[in-house]
């Protein structure tokens, strides 16, 4: 019998240089994912350390907007199992399901998605698997929680897109989604199932459609430890980034921050989720709630936000306007040149939907615009970059959901931010998982938005950014962790009296020293993989 054996030049720390090499040899952004979750699968050790030294470069392949093809196709590029998938037709043993989970004591946090919205690419049923792996390797990458502690969920509860009904590879069950009652019901068992399964679990709702992601976050905020990714995190990480935007855009024109006035083009989860969130912008400006309310307005597809709409769904109706009486407003430049908005977000999935003339209107209203098109993948971007620094001649304050590359303009060179709750979710996570919270609080949430406006080091402000470099994750998660364990505290929702006792500067130590780290130079001391 022959023994397998490392070939006798075999170094480790070639090895590691080898697996670059063979990643960047890839052209097709997916079949670097394909690859890097190989690698993942062979030695998930040097996988982790190899994505913490390449963070820029790696993250919009596992993460948006590479996982979005990933989700689109993963049927036909599923190579082995790597989450739970929680079936409609396990219902009435969803518990024996999740007990088959290998870590369960040693599980802290889990990513939950239906499938039913993801990014902004619609019903992918079971294929949504990878959104929650990407997310989690964010968590793990970006707050240092251990592998062997998250537990990636797809709730396989069918589908309504009919290609993927038809098509003879597609993982999940074949049949159109339930209804609410029986979703409800569904719903009700698994979170039943998850607290006596993993008694220490924090659970992030990640990509559940508008109406269920509101309303299966109102309904079990208060029972489990769950926040939704998609409504409070976004809010939180846009929070965090337009205070610096505001600050900018203020300071170039010598506006009071609380004249501000935001308009968000898409009125769903994550539109109304981050406009909610905005209101404690003004307030800390000095206004009360209801004159910060005034200060936002809402689009969805049928145009500006009124009252008096017909069926307006429950969701819109905080921000829909009571003074305006003309007819319909259906045009974004129409609807600009109406509101004068200072700051313009996109929460559409509608590509390009901010052209030349809208980025020109917000520019001839102001000095500095902010514009942030949000939606996921880049393909569903309302704006490029490039186009967004050429339309205002490199006036406009910018902040995308997907990544962009820097851009040259009239010789200067401009360097975008990504407004993505990745900035967010990992130190909200960490911190209600070492805090032991019971709950993760409004106020925790604006708290990590507090704490990742005020994490722009010296350069980054320097370079007038508004979120801070992607490289830096891991301080800015113990940064966000320390604010979210001390709101937790204040409001008595904490279950570990010890991190009471210790001084901030001990407490961000204790945060840091917890962060785990893949112990690939042991690996590699010991000569092996
Ligand atoms: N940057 C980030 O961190 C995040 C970004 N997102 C992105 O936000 C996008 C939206 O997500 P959800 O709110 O959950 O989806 P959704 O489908 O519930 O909301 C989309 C909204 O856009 C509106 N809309 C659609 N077409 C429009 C048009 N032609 N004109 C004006 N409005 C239009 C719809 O009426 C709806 O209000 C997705 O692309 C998602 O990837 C979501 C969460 C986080
Ligand atoms: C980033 C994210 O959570 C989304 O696009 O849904
Ligand atoms: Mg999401």
């Amino acid at each position: 019998m022959s023994v397998a054996r490392f070939p006798p030049h075999f170094k480790n720390t070639d090895h590691r240089q080898r697996c670059l090499v063979q990643l960047r040899s890839k052209q097709v952004a997916l079949e670097k994912y394909i690859y890097l979750n190989g690698l993942k699968g062979r030695d998930s050790n040097l996988f982790y350390d190899i994505l913490l030294d390449n963070m820029q470069e790696l993250v919009p392949i596992l993460y948006t907007p590479t996982v979005g093809d990933a989700c689109v196709n993963y049927s036909h590029i599923w190579r082995r199992p790597e989450g739970l998938f929680v079936s409609i037709e396990d219902k009435g043993h969803i518990r024996e399901v999740l007990s088959s989970w290998p870590n369960i004591h040693d599980s802290r946090i889990a990513v939950v998605t239906d499938g039913s919205r993801i990014l902004g690419l619609g019903d992918l049923g079971a294929n949504g698997l990878p959104i929650s792996v990407g997310k989690l390797d964010l968590y793990i990458a970006g707050a240092g929680i251990k592998p062997t502690s998250t537990v990636p969920i797809c709730l396989d509860l069918g589908t309504n897109t009919q290609k993927y009904l038809d098509d003879p590879l597609y993982i999940g069950v074949r049949r159109q989604r339930p209804g609410p009652a029986e979703m409800d019901a569904f719903m009700e068992e698994f979170m039943q199932a998850m607290k006596d399964v993993f008694p220490h679990l924090v659970i992030q709702f990640e990509d559940f459609s508008t109406d269920n992601a509101f309303k299966y976050l109102d309904k079990y905020r208060s029972q489990y430890t769950v926040f939704n990714d998609d409504i409070q995190g976004t809010g939180s990480v846009i929070l965090g980034g337009f205070i610096n935007a505001a600050r900018l855009s203020s300071a170039a024109s010598n506006l009071p921050l609380s004249d501000h006035k935001i308009l968000f083009f898409g009125a769903g989860s994550a539109g109304i989720g981050v406009a909610k969130q905005l209101l404690s912008f003004f307030t800390m400006s000095g206004l009360s709630e209801e004159e910060a309310r005034k200060r936002i307005y809402t689009v969805d597809s049928k145009g500006l936000i009124t009252a008096d709409r017909k069926g307006l769904q429950e969701h819109k109706k905080f921000f829909a306007r009571t003074d305006y009486n003309g007819p319909a407003l259906t045009n974004l430049v129409d609807i600009i040149k109406y509101v004068k908005p200072t700051a313009l977000l996109g929460l559409s999935t509608m590509r390009n939907a901010f052209s030349e003339e809208v980025v020109k209107a917000m520019s001839g209203l102001n000095k500095r615009p902010i514009i942030f098109p949000l939606s996921n993948p880049v393909a569903l971007s309302e704006l490029d970059y490039s186009d967004a620094i050429q339309w205002s001649n490199g006036e406009v304050i910018f902040a995308s959901g997907s990544p962009y590359k820097p851009v040259s303009h009239g010789g200067k060179d401009f360097e975008p931010g990504q407004g993505n709750n990745m900035y967010i979710f990992p130190g909200i996570g960490l911190g209600t998982i070492l805090s032991k919270a019971h709950h993760v609080s409004d106020g925790m949430v604006e708290q990590a938005a507090n704490a990742l406006a005020s994490s722009l080091n010296a350069e980054e402000q320097a370079a007038q950014l508004v979120y801070p470099r992607l490289g830096r994750i891991r301080d800015i998660s113990a940064q966000i962790a320390l604010a979210v364990i001390r709101q937790a505290q204040k409001e008595h929702l904490d279950d570990n009296a010890y991190l009471r006792t210790l001084p901030d500067a001990e407490l961000f130590g204790l945060i840091q020293d917890k962060m785990w780290q893949p112990p690939v130079l042991r690996t590699k001391a010991l000569g092996m993989l």
